[in-house]
């Protein structure tokens, strides 16, 4: 019988949780970001480990804030936590242990979590090694404690036979042969955002937000249109540049990442919208497509 279950991966933002799924895997699904808070919506990705399947749920940093958008993130997240077979937290090695000992308090259903030591390139290994007797004190909580770096020393293999451990025998949930179930277009949507955290700096990106009008499969070009909805008029005409250069790049930046995915050439149009509060507002957020459940 193959094992199959749903995986959360949590932990506060930047603790590198869509790096750490994208190196899981091995293709650039979901959204990597230097700053907070770009994971915004939930994103079921599926990985295969030799016969058993893994269903990651990709989950917005856990962490309070008044803003409702942010509010939404949080629900989200440990929305994401009660549903799931387990849940792989993820600390940096560098972090204190608070932001560990809040998501014991948050996990009432006791679901069982492997802690993930991330980013343990950055420190030495005595470094590590004390972290790890750190945390020991919880060691009845977690199954298991294990340091994990994408950029050297662990292996993508390493970290899936161990989430299989704790994976109930089930038929798949998914086909094999998909990678998301996320549609394409969200797919889209994520590599425009992530464009604008690329390339405008400030507090701008964390605004913003992207929507799909169009996607048209042409005879050998996508032809996509999207509008970035900014919150100010003074938002827009950065985002848009001297000359219309920041949008070019964005632009830019989005289309090779989509065709990179597809594997077709794309034509892609962008519009800048201005939409004051967005962020604030459940209708706002509605329009958007964020599924506004409180
Ligand atoms: N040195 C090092 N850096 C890492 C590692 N994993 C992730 N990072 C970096 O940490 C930063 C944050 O990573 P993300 O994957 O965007 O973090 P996240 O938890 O998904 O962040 P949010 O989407 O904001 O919740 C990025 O700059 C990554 O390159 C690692 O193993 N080693």
């Amino acid at each position: 019988m193959t094992k199959c279950g749903y995986v959360s991966v949590v932990g506060r933002p930047n603790a590198g949780k869509s790096s750490l799924l994208n190196w899981l895997v091995g293709e650039k699904i979901a959204m990597v970001s230097h700053k907070a808070n770009a994971t915004r919506k939930r994103a079921n990705i599926i990985v295969m480990h030799n016969d058993d399947q893994i269903v990651f749920v990709d989950t917005p940093g856990l962490h309070e804030t008044e803003k409702l958008l942010n509010q939404f993130m949080l629900d989200e997240a440990l929305k994401a936590i009660g549903d799931c077979d387990l849940i792989l937290f993820l600390a940096p090695v560098t972090d204190k242990l608070t932001h560990y000992e809040n998501f014991l308090e948050k996990n009432k259903k006791n679901t069982k979590h492997i802690l993930l030591l991330t980013k343990i390139d950055n420190v030495t290994n005595s470094e590590v090694l004390e972290k790890m007797r750190e945390y020991r004190k919880y060691s009845d909580k977690f199954e298991e404690i294990i340091p994990v770096s994408i950029k050297k020393q662990t292996t993508p293999s390493d970290i899936l036979k161990e989430v299989v451990k704790y994976l109930p025998e089930h038929p798949y949930l998914f086909d094999p042969e998909i990678l998301t179930t996320e549609h394409l277009r969200d797919i889209f949507k994520e590599f425009i955002r992530e464009s604008i955290f690329e390339n405008i700096s400030d507090e701008i990106p964390y605004e913003t937000d992207v929507l799909i009008n169009k996607v048209e499969e042409k005879k050998d070009i996508d032809v996509v249109k999207a509008t970035i909805i900014v919150q100010k008029g003074s938002q827009k005409g950065m985002i848009i540049g001297k000359g219309a250069t920041a949008i070019k790049r964005i632009g830019k930046d989005a289309r090779i990442k989509i065709e990179k995915l597809t594997g077709r050439k794309c034509f892609l149009e962008l519009f800048v919208s201005v939409k004051k509060g967005w962020t604030k507002n459940k209708q706002g957020l509605k329009d958007l497509g964020y599924d506004v459940t409180f």
